[in-house]
């Protein structure tokens, strides 16, 4: 049994200041602790602990890349306490015993594991995967992540069946024609100038527009992972205002970086999405403050060296993302007056853990709660080194910038599972 914990004046996301008591893993009045370890949090903003909809931790399969354990350290150090695995791992999480095993797996880690199902065998776009199988080992979330559900017979029919057992699909909106073979670069000037393959915006806005056609004729919710473009923002604006079921996820690094980043040829950048351009950026702001994009999803994509140190061209896709999310959150919303704690909670916390129908996560902080929680300081500032990392993998498109680094502790279930040094 680990031992009672009293975080003294620490503040809450509505603005208030109060003690928070912790014992046998739940919030409790400050008078049922007992002899507890105490923690002096004046200064400090507690959020309910973080949840990723969309992390890849690359096990089983890549253990080179990334492992059950090291991911969700990682997650824990970027303050989250649930994150949901994408299904691209290899073997493909796409049948019941596959999601036992992860369940299995993952005991032991830094975090919530949740597992997303594949929407089809194998993710190669031609036949259902155990849907149904998967739905009744406790998977709510399916995906082809990395790949596009990009027949619509086959995702109406996927979203058919999902509607029996409350399921959502998290669509990776990619158009394969469009953004043909080869494309690695927002298509525009840079492309041109660079000789890189364009990946057009309009690849993206396309699924989504008949994803949300299909979602309103079946019942059953579509997610859009990472939304990269002004043109995406529009359809889901209309989608939404229609009141179609639809919910949708922006990176920080499509929040922060554009395809400029691209110009040094570093394959750091080369992530899919690809970076986009300064007006897809406001917009994608925009959506994210006025809820026409419901949350953030990391798209924690960790890559061994050598399968990022190639030509732009031939590099592997992806960048991290779970130990600077909130840094970027924080540098661009908070600092500017954009969004305040509450509204970084809701975002970062209670919509991703009611879009993956995860009960014990994104609770408000209240007693009788699980004690999951992050506490930040909103001050601290430091430079991003990717030695640093508790990630396998290299590749982090923030090395060398100086950003918020707001986590300074991170509890799951009421135990410490990351606490910066001193802090206790
Ligand atoms: N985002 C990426 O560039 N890569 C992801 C797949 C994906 O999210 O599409 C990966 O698995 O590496
Ligand atoms: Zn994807
Ligand atoms: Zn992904």
């Amino acid at each position: 049994m680990t031992r009672d914990l009293l975080l003294t004046q620490v503040g809450l996301p509505d603005g208030t200041t109060a003690d928070l008591a912790i014992s046998a893993g739940r919030l409790v009045e400050p008078g049922d602790v007992n002899d507890p370890q105490r923690v002096d949090a004046a200064g400090l903003t507690a959020l309910p602990g973080l949840v990723d909809p969309h992390t890849h931790l690359r096990e089983p399969g890549r253990e080179d890349a990334e492992t059950i354990d090291t991911g969700t350290r990682a997650a824990a150090r970027g303050g989250f306490t649930a994150v949901c695995a994408m299904a691209n791992t290899n073997p493909v999480t796409d049948t019941g015993e596959q999601v036992a095993w992860l369940h299995q797996a993952a005991r032991g880690a830094s975090a919530q594991v949740v597992p997303i199902g594949a929407v089809t065998k194998g993710l190669k776009g031609e036949e259902l995967a155990e849907l149904a199988l998967m739905a009744r080992a406790g998977v709510r979330m399916f995906s082809d992540d990395g790949k596009c559900v990009h027949d619509a017979r086959l995702m109406r029919r996927a979203l058919e069946y999902l509607g029996d057992v409350g399921g959502v699909i998290a669509q990776h909106a990619q158009d394969p024609r469009l953004a043909g073979p080869g494309a690695c670069c927002h298509e525009g000037e840079v492309s041109g100038r660079l000789g890189l393959a364009g990946w057009p915006a309009v690849a993206e806005s396309v699924i989504v527009a008949r994803d949300v056609q299909l979602a309103q004729l079946t019942g059953t919710p579509v997610h859009v992972c990472h939304v990269s473009t002004a043109e995406t923002v529009e359809v889901l604006r209309w989608a939404k205002a229609k009141g179609m079921p639809v919910t949708a996820e922006v990176t920080p690094h499509h929040l922060m970086l554009t395809v400029a980043e691209v110009e040094g040829y570093d394959p750091t950048y080369k992530v899919n999405p690809p970076l986009r351009t300064e007006p897809d950026l406001s917009a994608l702001a925009d959506a994210l403050v006025d809820g026409t994009i419901d949350m953030i999803g990391t798209d924690h994509a960790p890559h061994a060296d050598h399968d990022k140190a190639h030509a732009f061209s031939d590099a592997a896709f992806g960048m991290l993302g779970l130990e600077q999310a909130l840094a970027v959150v924080v540098e661009l919303f908070v600092n500017t007056g954009r969004l305040d704690w509450a509204g970084v909670a809701e975002r970062m916390s209670h919509a991703p853990a009611r879009l993956a129908r995860i009960t014990e996560q994104g609770r408000p902080l209240r007693i009788g709660e699980p004690a999951n929680l992050c506490l930040v300081d909103p001050t601290a500032r430091a430079t991003v080194d990717r030695a640093a990392s508790a990630s396998l993998s290299r590749n982090n498109p923030w090395h060398g910038r100086d950003l918020p680094d707001p986590v300074v502790g991170t509890l799951w279930r009421g135990e410490w599972t990351y606490a910066q040094e001193g802090l206790l």
